[in-house]
């Protein structure tokens, strides 16, 4: 129920609500079109980030915020800073041809030092350039070969200067041929037309807990006037993203736990044989979660369980044991996982454990031939396949299950509630088993798997040696290269981690390709480095991931497509490059990766820069292999309300939210949400547009 405070404001008696997103000249659900400067060419931009509505574009939030600060004396800058210097130009401006790039490349003096200056794919700026004219410059500063350069600055005039001075400037997310002040206008356009005077929390609530108008936070969030009013906007938007979220979990819950289950399962000799033949004992950690799943199998209710358990823990043999007795009962099975690569691993390790049963597992992906999905949706349809491993194309619109009892998800924030609940619609009433690696405190897991029950896997197989891990600096690369070299030797594999794909002339790290290049030049020829990134072909990343598993390449370079769950026990060092550049959640799921089997393994996170805060951050993993620890410790080094904290990733896919650093508004949230029933929410979406679209991102149910 909700409270009667709320719904005062809610349903106001005297019916004339003005509350209604009325709208000056734009509606939200208004083609982005509708904003002046905004044609064909930037539309088709605007769609690769996903934005074709208003309404889109506004909860399109920057990535980070930069300050315009003071002008830096030259021999006061920092390496990795966004400084403003000024200066005269100290030599004629230079264009030379590197590869596919052309480079500017100039000196800006002043009475402190010098500072190189260098733009890429910008020859037109010599034109504006002259030796000895002075020049305001703001760029971000990068150590290359041991000394400072401006790497791509803007020039800005006096006047502009001052008028950004000490003003937060959103940056966002964007995509080739589209610049961040396009972005920033086509905002500031659409906010000037769209009216958003209503709220859709009532005055009680934002009173309560402390929360801005909806108008306000939307301005803010894209515009802030200063970091407290940032902050404001933040509070205010997390508090939304959760409050959704929460009603729909809450209705979810009211109407899944009690669904009798049309699949009582009774008999599991199966599993128990499959236990006996395994080459390890189960840990107690895996011993519980299997009786958790046994007895709701066996009840006559719907089985919606969680099982968590850090990385390399040994949730897939779980999930292996409750597949295998839904066949024996009779049913069939499915495992979605978030890769095709992945997906392709769990084939072979199905195949591997049920080899011994008479049953049959097949592979689904996007990336089959048109041929290939054919023969599996006739064979699911006829229940002939009694295992399917898949990636989203085990819930397409095609598919037909004769008799599908369970669906296990992997990694359940790749996908979110709502994909989950499509799956489900698929069969009858399956029992649904989540696997999640995301460590989360409890307290916060009950809320955010709110319709869920958990069992944790909170102990490490008895056979591991704890990860030795080194925070070091690039200078330590030689040292590293001749360990790698000495590890292959013994038999062992590598992981080498670039945060790009190739060079790039926005970002000063390393890539993928010439890093791969290079090191072949540097280790033994005898030892076979490939690499692998997301711009491959899905064949072609397969076939890599393949012969890795094989032990047929030793050193694998790659981006963070490894990420997810890759299972190559024989891999025993991690090391990765710039690892300033990811969040500390990523980086444990990386080293993830090693630690697998029963020899010593190790990781080595290289950084990029020194700066103390970088040093400090990722010394939280060189400290600990504890997931749940580093995520505790990266927040309270970060504080609530970090403004330039690295996002996390790999959680539940909120836009804006932070499950850690936001877990109080999170408690808040769920809590307003709580309150509401069903025919509160149906009465708020006829109320304000866009409304039902956000809860049906989590869940339809409510609709139905
Ligand atoms: N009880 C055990 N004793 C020894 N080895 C085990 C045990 N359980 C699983 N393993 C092995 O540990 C490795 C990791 O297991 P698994 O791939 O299931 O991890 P996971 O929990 O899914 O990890 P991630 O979240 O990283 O995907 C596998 O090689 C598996 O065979």
């Amino acid at each position: 129920m909700v409270d009667s405070r709320y719904i005062l404001t809610l349903y106001p008696l005297n019916n004339k609500v003005k509350e209604k997103v009325c709208v000056k000249n734009m509606q939200l659900s208004d083609s982005i079109r509708e904003i002046k400067g905004i044609g064909e060419k930037s539309e088709k931009l605007f769609a690769k980030l996903g934005i074709s509505t208003v309404e889109e574009l506004l909860f399109f939030y920057p990535r980070e915020y930069e300050i315009v600060e003071n002008i830096r004396p030259i021999n006061e800058v920092k390496e990795g800073h966004i400084v403003v210097v000024s200066g005269t130009l100290g030599s004629k401006p230079r264009l030379q041809y590197v590869r596919n790039l052309k480079i500017v490349s100039t000196f800006l003096r002043d009475a402190s030092g010098q500072l190189e200056v260098t733009w890429f794919n910008m020859p037109f700026i010599m034109k504006t350039l002259r030796m000895g004219t002075r020049y305001i410059m703001r760029g971000r500063v990068i150590n290359k070969n041991g000394r400072y350069r401006l790497q791509q600055p803007k020039l800005l005039s006096e006047e502009e200067y001052h008028k950004l001075l000490k003003k937060l400037q959103p940056v966002y997310p964007l995509t080739a041929g589209l610049t961040n002040h396009a972005v920033s206008k086509a905002v500031g356009s659409a906010l000037k037309e769209v009216d958003l005077t209503g709220d859709y929390l009532p005055l009680e609530m934002r009173k309560k807990y402390n929360l801005i108008l909806r108008k306000q936070a939307v301005h803010a969030i894209h515009f802030p006037k200063d970091k407290e009013e940032y902050m404001q906007a933040r509070r205010r938007l997390v508090f939304e993203e959760f409050f959704f979220f929460a009603l729909a979990l809450h209705q979810m819950k009211q109407g899944k736990h009690q669904k009798p289950s049309p699949y009582e399962m009774n008999t599991f000799e199966l599993p128990e044989k499959l236990m006996d033949r395994l080459p390890f004992d189960l840990t107690d950690g895996q011993k519980r979660a299997w009786g958790d799943i046994r007895q709701d199998l066996t009840s006559s209710v719907v089985m919606n369980r969680l099982i968590q358990g850090d990385v390399g823990s040994g949730k897939t043999i779980v999930a292996v044991l409750a597949l295998l007795a839904c066949v024996e009962n009779g049913h069939q099975g499915a495992i979605m996982v978030p890769t095709e690569v992945l997906a392709e691993q769990h084939l072979k390790t199905f195949q591997e454990y049920l080899g011994p049963f008479d049953i049959r597992v097949d592979l689904l992906v996007g990336s089959m031939t048109a041929s290939q999905k054919r023969r599996v949706y006739e064979a699911l349809e006829m229940g002939m396949t009694d295992i399917v491993i898949g990636t989203h194309a085990l819930i397409q619109e095609k598919v037909h299950y004769k008799d599908l009892a369970l669906v296990v998800t992997d990694e359940q924030h790749r996908f979110g509630v709502r994909q989950r609940e499509e799956f489900s619609q698929k069969g009858l009433e399956p029992h649904m088993l989540v696997m999640s690696a995301t460590p989360i405190p409890r307290t916060l897991a009950i809320i955010l798997y709110g319709d869920l029950d958990i069992s944790v896997i909170d102990v490490m197989p008895s056979d591991r040696l704890p990860i030795k891990n080194c925070v070091v600096g690039t200078s330590y690369r030689p040292k590293a290269y001749e360990f790698i070299e000495a590890q292959v030797r013994q038999g062992h594999q590598v992981y080498i981690i670039c945060p790009m794909v190739e060079e790039s002339e926005n970002m000063e790290a390393e890539n993928v390709t010439d890093y791969t290049d290079t090191i072949k030049g540097i280790l033994s020829p005898s030892i076979r480095v490939e690499c692998l990134h997301g711009k491959m072909k899905a064949g072609a990343k397969n076939d890599i991931m393949e012969r890795f598993a094989a032990g047929e390449i030793d050193v694998l370079v790659s981006t963070t497509v490894i990420e997810v769950g890759i299972n190559v026990p024989n891999a025993t060092v991690m090391m990765v490059e710039n690892a300033e550049r990811f969040g500390l959640a990523q980086l444990h799921q990386l080293r993830g990766r090693v630690g697998r089997g029963s020899a010593q393994s190790y990781c080595i996170f290289m950084a990029g820069n020194s700066s103390r805060e970088t040093m400090e951050r990722l010394n939280i993993l060189g400290g600990s292999n504890d997931g749940f620890y580093v995520a505790e410790q990266d927040l309270k080094l970060r504080g609530p309300g970090d403004l330039f904290g690295i996002r996390q990733s790999g959680e539940l896919n909120f836009a804006l939210a932070d499950i850690y650093q936001d877990a109080g508004i999170l408690k808040d949230a769920n809590e307003a949400a709580a309150m509401y029933t069903k025919d509160d929410i149906l009465n708020l979406c006829k109320k304000y547009e866009g409304l039902r679209k956000r809860i049906m991102a989590y869940t339809d149910d409510i609709f139905l």
